[in-house]
């Protein structure tokens, strides 16, 4: 059976209950003229300058650029973590902000953010349960979200005695039992090693295959950029999507 059948337990046809946006193909986030400027005066800096840019619902984009180039920022304001100082953000395939419960986005952060004193299993019910979710039903979608990401072993462990790899694709269960439209990555595999940081994005990318949801990752890391379809490369704040960098060949996994 195919995973989005294995997560939602019936057809894709009718998956997103609450979200009432099934198959919706208008751009799950988009960016018109965005700018977000910390601070005031003398101390001002501008972390995002003039974005424009529109995360399409099957793309799959890396924002790449140097340290303290902006992406955070702007994958903030995607998720809507941050409110721009300038222009608009708006997420039309979404029918909501993305924090709000039913319509709410992905996040894979740097450090897995894991609640210690919980199970593996229990921590991929908890949002569920923390919406609408009838608890039987967010068992179901957390054990098929452990099988398919192979993770079934550690259902009992809690994150202390997990590596940085098995915490990581603990979130990324979380994420995929939760079936946003819409997946936030913030460098996140940093913490890890060349072999697993690949392995990692690669199941970002196939849990939003499977989903059909959108991935945005910021990272520094050409060799994770190549893994995705699309670079934002993004200098001083300035992002421009329209001269996406060409992906190497050959990269390493
Ligand atoms: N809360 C904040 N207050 C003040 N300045 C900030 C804040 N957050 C970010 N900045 C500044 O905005 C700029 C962009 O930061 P941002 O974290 O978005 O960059 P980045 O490309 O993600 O960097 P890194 O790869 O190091 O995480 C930097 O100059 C940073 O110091």
């Amino acid at each position: 059976m195919a995973l989005r059948e294995r997560i939602n337990g019936r057809d894709v046809g009718d998956t997103r209950p609450g979200l009432g946006l099934p198959g919706s193909d208008e751009a799950v986030a988009r960016c018109v003229e965005v700018g977000r400027t910390y601070g005031t005066g003398d101390r001002a800096v501008v972390a995002v300058y003039d974005a424009t840019c529109t995360v399409e619902p099957a793309d799959r984009v890396a924002i790449m650029g140097p340290s303290g180039s902006g992406k955070s920022t702007l994958l903030h304001i995607l998720a809507g973590l941050e409110t721009p100082t300038a222009g608009q953000v708006s997420w039309p395939g979404l029918g909501g902000h993305p924090r709000d419960g039913a319509h709410r986005a992905g996040l894979v952060f740097q450090a897995p953010t894991l609640v210690p004193s919980l199970t593996v299993l229990e921590n991929i019910e908890l949002p569920m349960l923390l919406t609408d979710t009838r608890s039987a039903d967010a068992r179901e979608r957390a054990r098929a979200a452990l099988d398919l990401l192979e993770l079934d072993g550690l259902r009992n462990d809690l994150p202390q005695e997990l590596s940085g790899g098995q915490a990581q694709r603990v979130v990324i269960a979380r994420v995929l039992a939760a079936r946003p439209r819409l997946i936030l990555a913030d460098e996140p595999t940093s913490q890890l090693d060349r072999n697993t940081a690949a392995h990692v994005t690669d199941v970002l990318v196939q849990v939003s295959d499977e989903i059909g949801a959108a991935l945005v990752i910021a990272t520094h890391d050409e060799t994770i950029g190549a893994r995705l379809n699309t670079v934002w490369p993004v200098r001083d704040g300035r992002l421009n999507p329209a001269s996406s960098a060409p992906l190497r060949d050959g990269v390493d996994s």
